[in-house]
């Protein structure tokens, strides 16, 4: 009998068909060997982690994890991201033969989703971390290395956003005064709701001056010259440090040949609550949401005992086969159609063209129920049917 929903799958979830899975295999092997040219080494972690270390430690929000229990009665998460785990890692091995230590990821990660229709809640992320680095070259190759393997993934257009969390946290904290009010205009800025933004400024009690800064951050975006407007907002707030990384990013990015894909971006604030310093996020073609995000986190080894910063991004590798549109053709393949007195041929021809990376399928033709039907699918189509011919 049939189920009723058999054929359903759960909130988010979602089945990759052939033509997705091979534009998906072509991008993932053109970013990962890319990665893998500048050094960085591939790992791979559990789906499922402890909820009360990586899953405290994933920095997003606890109604999109997935929790379960395992036989144990501890509550596991399925890993809302790469991060967590990796600094998990290396915080209890890696560091100890290496700093700083260069990791790299392709991996599946899970978000619960509230609505039906809407994001994915399994998907698939490649990034790496540089954990251990000081110095402002740990952002500016992070940034250089997204930029590169996009490019070798053969995405042309597209466009890297760069902020500063220390940046806006010292301004709205020394205009507003509480982490409490600062976290409210936090979240309007990553809505990008900036209507609400500015009404709710105005209604705040604050001075005109104040409040009219408030509004002029929301113009922080665009070059250089973004920086020196920023500097004249501050007003002593704090966050010049904050401004001189990113001078000195944007400075370094030109030594990759990557500035000119950058932009300042002051309003910038990510999913992720664990970043401390600068931040980006890369938006392609015409992908509503960012193919790709990462930046700077000072405290998260903290909590696996190791006092170290790290930074990294994550590229969303359908969002990314999103931006490069549609693949031209299929993968090309040949049908080969026997019938039982000619096999043998049917197979050393298959194996000819496999030898030279021809993709062969080989099909008795007495189990094709319609023939055009059949070989309709493929590029091209041999037979050998019938008595062998007289060569
Ligand atoms: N883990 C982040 C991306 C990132 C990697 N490293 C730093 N940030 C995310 O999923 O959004």
């Amino acid at each position: 009998m049939t189920k009723l929903f058999m054929f359903e799958k759960p909130l988010g979830m979602r089945d990759t068909l052939p033509l997705l899975y091979e534009a998906k295999s072509a991008v993932r092997k053109k970013m990962t060997d890319e990665i893998k040219l500048w050094g960085y080494q591939f790992i791979e972690t559990p789906a499922l982690e402890y909820y009360e270390t990586v899953g405290e430690a994933s920095a997003i929000l606890d109604q999109q994890l997935f929790k379960l229990l395992d036989q144990q009665g501890h509550t596991l998460v399925l890993r809302p991201d790469m991060t967590a785990p990796i600094a998990r890692v290396a915080a209890s091995r890696l560091l100890n033969l290496q700093i700083p230590v260069r990791l790299a990821y392709d991996a599946n990660v899970y978000r619960a989703q509230q609505r039906e229709g809407g994001r994915p809640a399994e998907f698939e992320q490649i990034g790496i971390e540089c954990i251990g680095n000081e110095s402002v070259s740990a952002e500016t190759e992070s940034i250089a290395l997204m930029v590169s393997s996009l490019k070798a993934a053969g995405l042309t257009e597209f466009q890297v956003s760069i902020g500063h969390i220390g940046f806006v946290q010292a301004l709205f904290l020394s205009i507003l005064g509480t982490e409490e009010r600062a976290s409210v205009l936090r979240k309007f800025l990553y809505d990008k709701n900036y209507v609400g933004y500015r009404e709710h400024v105005k209604s705040l009690p604050l001075s005109s001056i104040d409040k009219q800064r408030l509004l002029d951050f929301l113009g922080l975006r665009g070059g250089i010259d973004a920086l020196q407007k920023a500097e004249a907002l501050m007003e002593n707030a704090g966050g010049a440090a904050s401004l001189s990384e990113l001078r000195e990013i944007m400075d370094q990015l030109n030594d990759h040949d990557a500035a000119h894909l950058v932009h300042i971006d002051l309003t910038l604030i990510s999913h992720m609550s664990y970043y401390t310093g600068p931040l980006f996020e890369v938006y392609a073609g015409n992908v509503g949401s960012p193919v790709g995000n990462g930046g700077r986190y000072s405290n998260l080894l903290k909590k696996f005992g190791r006092d170290v910063p790290a930074t990294g991004f994550a590229v969303h590798v359908d969002k990314l086969v999103e931006a490069l549109g549609e693949p031209e053709s299929a993968a090309q393949v040949s049908c080969i159609l026997f019938s039982q007195e000619r096999r043998k041929e049917a197979l050393e021809c298959a194996q000819e063209k496999r030898r030279n990376g021809i993709r062969a399928v080989v099909q008795d033709i007495n189990s094709v129920q319609n023939v055009d039907r059949f070989t309709a699918a493929y590029q091209e189509v041999e037979l050998f049917i019938g008595g062998k011919r007289d060569e």
